[in-house]
């Protein structure tokens, strides 16, 4: 089957609203605006409008020229094809890499802070965000006397292409420490990650002063850009731990060009986030504003929680299919919600659980219902996530070390993340899953151009 039959369904005619919720009637516009919205960030045309020729907006029908950016048309929709040429606006009053569709391939790098004093880290935070300006936009790498080692690592050849790499950086608690005078201006709710019930944190896997996410169609482009990011700030910063990630590219089926991809247990992972296109949605769940109570230098900011969070795939493989399904409360082929009759559903189909207060359809300890309960009181609870499935090779008992590197997005910690991480606490998923690793960070608000640099709103608040 042909690109072009495969989204001859035009989706402007049919509802793909993923933050449908029970309770969240927030979204105002059309089904047809959200898709075309969707379209316009996704296709990075919202700000620069670069490297698309030939997608014309009139008359195109969006899904199919979304499937040329190589991205899918929400945050967790499962990527499709690769376009090197893919890039998304920099600067901005928030960072890319949040709401921006998630692509093939994430890593998250944790870093110890080198510098010294404030000017070192200002002299730091200039230099990244002049890297990664450059290297998020794609360019020619110019040449050097070969008496000198080359100003670029080459993996990429001599032009490097944007190829859908967005760099989203975010300060840590411990960047907050007396060293660089910063405490007054310390986001309220930023703190170093306890362990939960089911941890066993690995030290050197978890914490930062900063953290640099790093998304890409390939990994290739994601390893070039953080060896930039080292060649270029020697005695400033140091690597403590990076995990990578994939989403796998799904060849999308008829009638599904926007399902969410799957996690290493096989489970579509994303089918209830918030609709990352929905700009006043995401201004209450994902980005600090002046309504929550936060420095007003954080305004633009988001909290980042990771989780490097283990599998057990050889014991989920042995694990009947209706109990997984139980575990999770969806089917486990079509992602939808468990139904009555056992009939399979859509995806995007909401669980009533007012009309299952005993939990005889799904399950009162399933996943998606502990994480979500759909209560009016648990509305502000919702968080973003935009999670990597990870691979790092097999435990020395012959098991494969696998798992989920799991990101996510929210305007407060602890109304977000710490809230759902408490209600899954004892959940039944975590016979097969073993949090190892991962921290809380803050997104540092947008760069506003060229004049501006990441983290000049925090070092002006705290001079
Ligand atoms: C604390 C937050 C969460 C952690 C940690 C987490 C781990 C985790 N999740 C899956 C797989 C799935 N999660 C799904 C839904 C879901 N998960 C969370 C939160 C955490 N998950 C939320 C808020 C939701 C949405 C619930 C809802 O609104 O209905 C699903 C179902 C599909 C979906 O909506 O994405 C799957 C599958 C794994 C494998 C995992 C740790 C390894
Ligand atoms: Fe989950």
């Amino acid at each position: 089957m042909s690109q072009f039959d495969r989204h001859s369904g035009c989706p402007f005619h049919r509802r793909t609203d993923r933050s449908q919720s029970a309770l969240s009637q927030s979204d105002t516009s059309t089904p047809a605006h959200r898709e075309r919205r969707r379209f316009l960030k996704g296709a990075g045309l919202t700000g620069l409008g670069l490297g698309l020729g030939g997608i014309g907006l009139g008359g195109t029908c969006p899904a199919r020229a979304l499937a040329a950016t190589g991205h899918g048309q929400d945050v967790t929709s499962a990527p499709q094809e690769q376009d090197s040429q893919l890039r998304y606006p920099f600067y901005g009053h928030h960072q890319q890499g949040i709401v921006t569709p998630r692509p093939a391939t994430g890593m998250l790098v944790a870093f110890d802070v080198l510098a010294r004093d404030r000017d070192d880290l200002e002299r730091l935070l200039k230099i990244l965000t002049e890297r990664m300006a450059f290297l998020t936009q794609g360019g020619n790498i110019p040449e050097r006397n070969p008496l000198f080692p080359p100003p670029d690592s080459g993996i990429l050849g001599p032009v490097v292409a944007p190829d859908g790499l967005t760099m989203t950086l975010a300060v840590g608690d411990s960047l907050f420490d007396q060293r660089f005078g910063l405490a007054g201006a310390r986001p309220k709710r930023l703190q170093r990650m306890e362990g939960f019930p089911n941890d066993a944190l690995d030290a050197a896997r978890c914490h930062g002063d900063l953290a640099l996410q790093i998304c890409a169609n390939t990994l290739d482009t994601g390893y070039h850009a953080l060896r930039d990011i080292i060649k270029n700030t020697p005695g400033l910063l140091m690597v403590r731990w990076k995990q990578e990630g994939t989403v796998p590219l799904l060849p999308p089926a008829p009638g599904d060009s926007d399902g969410s991809a799957r996690n290493f247990l096989g489970f579509r992972d994303g089918s209830a986030n918030p609709d990352g296109s929905d700009d006043a949605l995401m201004d209450e769940l994902v980005w600090v504003g002046g309504d929550h109570d936060e420095p007003a230098w954080a305004r633009g900011g988001s909290y980042l929680a990771a989780r490097i969070i283990r599998n057990f795939v050889e014991r989920w493989d042995r694990t009947p299919l209706q109990e997984q399904e139980m575990i999770f409360g969806r089917r486990k082929m079509s992602g939808a919600p468990l139904s009555k009759d056992g009939a399979e559903g859509k995806e995007q189909d909401v669980p009533d659980y007012t009309r299952d207060p005993e939990g005889e359809i799904t399950p009162l300890d399933a996943h998606i219902r502990l994480a979500n309960p759909r209560t009016l009181a648990t509305e502000k609870n919702r968080i973003l996530r935009r999670p990597f499935n990870y691979s790092n090779g097999v435990e020395a008992n012959g098991q494969l070390d696998m798992g989920l590197l799991f990101l996510c997005f929210q305007a407060d910690l602890e109304a977000g993340f710490i809230t759902v991480q408490h209600r899954l606490d004892g959940e039944p998923l975590e016979e097969y899953i073993k949090p190892v690793g991962g921290g809380y960070f803050f997104v540092l608000p947008g760069a506003r151009d060229a004049n501006d640099f990441l983290g000049s709103g925090l070092l002006a608040a705290s001079a």
